[in-house]
């Protein structure tokens, strides 16, 4: 049976989905597409086959041509498209942030468990790189002895016009965030945010790059630099450091240049390039879990809540340059593995 998907949002990363759904990937079809740029979604539609151009996103959940529903518009909007998706019944992948906001999550996730079934993942795809499960597999196995802190760098060439000092925290650094807390299967307690000095590539009034400390339950001690005009590349780092030896990503280049007494190789020039693989692989275990009828494996709408409210406390932190505990909820049972 081939997933009938829509997809709400067609701008960068929703044409990217699209393509590799409908030229990478098996199992699944995009049959409905939405965008309140409508000109750019009846385009996008044309050149697809079967495909459907919706003037808004609940018209599309609403279709009943579409099995499961893909959203890729900007943040803020995500909670009214999930939401939406939950009430219809349908399984909804929500690109990152869940939501902007931790009460619009809890919302989302008491909806969620109202209707009493799994629906939603949400776009956090460094789980499925194979380099990050590769680190967690060294971690987990204890070759290191216990982790005790890790280095992360999330460095960008070239931030957009419409960048901003706390989109450092809930674009970038939100994949960190949800990164540590799945690597090392803890909770963020505390969150402190510092402003190195600023680097002139960057638009005025921005805090760029911004260092950033997290601290974990167990007391592991994460920090991380977001460089969001580094012009050299995209370039994603991160050492675990534990009490008897050291894992790190290695460099994503195919090949290594050795010419004229020096080496070389590539990096990425966009997210694109450097987690092309984790997508596809996030999205074809998505497709394969719905097609066995089985709930969504990825990221869940705790996942999201709980990456939001990190994100809420860095945003008091970077602003305050105090440190600041989070608070989250209790777990709900329904999100319990
Ligand atoms: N996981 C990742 O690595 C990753 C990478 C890039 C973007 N993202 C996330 O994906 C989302 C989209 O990012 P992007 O870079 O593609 O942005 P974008 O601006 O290129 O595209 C967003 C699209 O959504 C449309 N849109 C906005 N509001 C809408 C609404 N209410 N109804 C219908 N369409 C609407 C816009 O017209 C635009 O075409 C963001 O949440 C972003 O954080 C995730
Ligand atoms: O929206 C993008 C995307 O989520 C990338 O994965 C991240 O590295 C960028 O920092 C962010 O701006």
């Amino acid at each position: 049976m081939t997933l009938r998907i829509g997809v709400i949002g067609v701008g960068m990363i929703g044409q990217d989905h699209i393509r590799r759904l409908t030229e990478v990937l098996s199992g699944g079809r995009v049959v409905a597409v939405s965008d309140v740029d409508h000109d750019r979604a009846r385009k996008i539609a044309s050149a697809l086959p079967g495909c459907t151009s919706h003037v808004t996103g609940e018209e599309l959940i609403a279709d009943p041509n579409v099995d499961a529903v893909v959203v890729t518009t900007w943040g803020p909007t995500h909670e009214e498209f999930v939401l939406a998706a939950i009430e219809a019944g349908k399984p909804v992948f929500c690109e990152k942030p869940l939501a902007t906001t931790r009460e619009a999550c809890e919302r989302i996730m008491s909806a969620e468990s109202g209707a009493g079934q799994r629906l939603v993942q949400v776009g956090f795809m460094r789980r499925f790189d194979a380099s990050y499960r590769a680190l967690k597999d060294a971690v987990d196995s204890g070759r290191i002895g216990a982790a005790l802190m890790m280095h992360c760098a999330h460095r960008m060439p070239e931030a957009a016009p419409n960048y901003t000092s706390e989109m450092a925290i809930t674009d970038c650094l939100i994949h960190e965030i949800d990164l540590v807390r799945w690597l090392f299967n803890d909770e963020i307690a505390a969150v402190r945010v510092l402003k190195p000095r600023g680097n002139s590539n960057t638009q005025e009034g921005v805090d760029d790059p911004l260092f950033v400390l997290i601290e974990l339950g167990s007391g592991i001690l994460v920090d991380v630099e977001v460089s969001a005009n580094i012009r050299y590349g995209y370039d994603i780092r991160g050492e675990v450091v534990g009490e008897s030896g050291t894992v790190a990503l290695a460099d994503n280049t195919d090949v290594v240049l050795k010419q004229g007494a020096h080496y070389s190789g590539r990096v990425p020039s966009d997210w694109r390039e450097r987690f092309i693989r984790a997508y596809d692989i996030e999205f074809q275990e998505w497709i394969d879990n719905l097609a066995a009828n089985k709930p969504p494996a990825g990221p869940t709408s705790w996942d999201g809540y709980a990456a939001t409210a990190v994100a809420d406390a860095a945003i008091e932190a970077m602003r305050t340059g105090n440190r600041k505990t989070v608070m989250l909820a209790t777990k709900p049972d329904f999100y319990q593995d």
